[in-house]
């Protein structure tokens, strides 16, 4: 599989905290990865690094087929790299539609001034329901997403990182206050959204993790603990030890 992301020895301190120390991790360009770890085990600010918000004291961080290092980058660029991220809270535009809400996220459209004077085309419309479509949201075009559910707006959200186009979609914690019928609907949004790009995946719940059935990296001190299926990484000693058995 080729390779979309390679990060190697990457190290970060804070006030000489080191939150990541010599991480090492690669994504191919159609995989879905799940990242576990313990509170404070450095997985916001492995994905603040992969999208400039921080800066590494050290290593490096490959992009695409190129091989373009996305240290010194601006934010802005490296999301234009197609690099997405959903925050854990939902940030939709509640007095909108949901069709509006993907509308003004499509991708190649102009800021927000073009936006509020624009007139969606045909082309438009259609990637709309099908953005809809994958999110399960298609009975609820016309709603304002205020009135959707907490998962629904996730979902929302979800599409209109999807309407970007990103090559890689990196997700906090997804699963969270969602019901159990919510879940398995997440599940199946990221496990396809996976089939066409790389998508990372935050996650606290291990039944979340278990039906995503995908490789798992393991972080403990800003390091990889281990690396593999679920089953392989949560017999590991070390990972019992550190995260699961307290
Ligand atoms: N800007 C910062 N200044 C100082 N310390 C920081 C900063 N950002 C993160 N840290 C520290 O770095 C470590 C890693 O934090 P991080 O938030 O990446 O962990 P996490 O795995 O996402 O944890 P959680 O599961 O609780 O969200 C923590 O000890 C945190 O306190």
């Amino acid at each position: 599989m080729s390779t979309l992301l390679e990060v190697s020895g990457v190290s970060v301190s804070f006030d000489g905290f080191r939150a990541i120390n010599n991480l090492s991790f690669r994504m191919g360009a159609a995989e879905l990865r799940a990242v576990i770890g313990p509170n404070g085990a450095g997985k916001t600010t492995f994905m603040d690094i992969v999208t400039g918000k921080t800066r590494p004291d050290k290593g490096t961080i490959r992009w695409g087929e190129k091989g373009l290092s996305l240290l010194g980058l601006s934010e802005a660029r490296i999301a234009r790299e197609g690099v997405g991220r959903k925050f854990q809270k939902p940030t939709v535009f509640e007095d909108q539609t949901v069709q509006s809400n993907l509308i003004v996220s499509l991708k190649n459209r102009r800021g927000p001034f073009a936006a509020l004077f624009y007139r969606p085309g045909q082309g438009d419309i259609a990637r709309v329901e099908a953005l809809a479509e994958k999110i399960g949201l298609t009975a609820h075009l016309a709603r304002k997403a205020g009135e959707l559910s907490h998962g629904q707006k996730q979902w929302l959200e979800i599409g209109m990182l999807l309407a970007q186009e990103p090559r890689l979609l990196l997700v906090d914690e997804p699963a969270a206050g969602m019901t159990l019928e919510e879940r398995e609907k997440t599940t199946d949004i990221l496990v396809e959204a996976a089939k066409t790009r790389a998508v990372v995946v935050v996650e606290h719940d291990m039944e979340f993790v278990r039906r995503l059935n995908c490789r798992v990296t393991v972080l403990h001190e800003g390091s990889v603990l281990a690396e593999g299926s679920l089953d392989h990484v949560t017999s590991n000693p070390d990972v019992i030890d550190v995260y699961l058995g307290r």
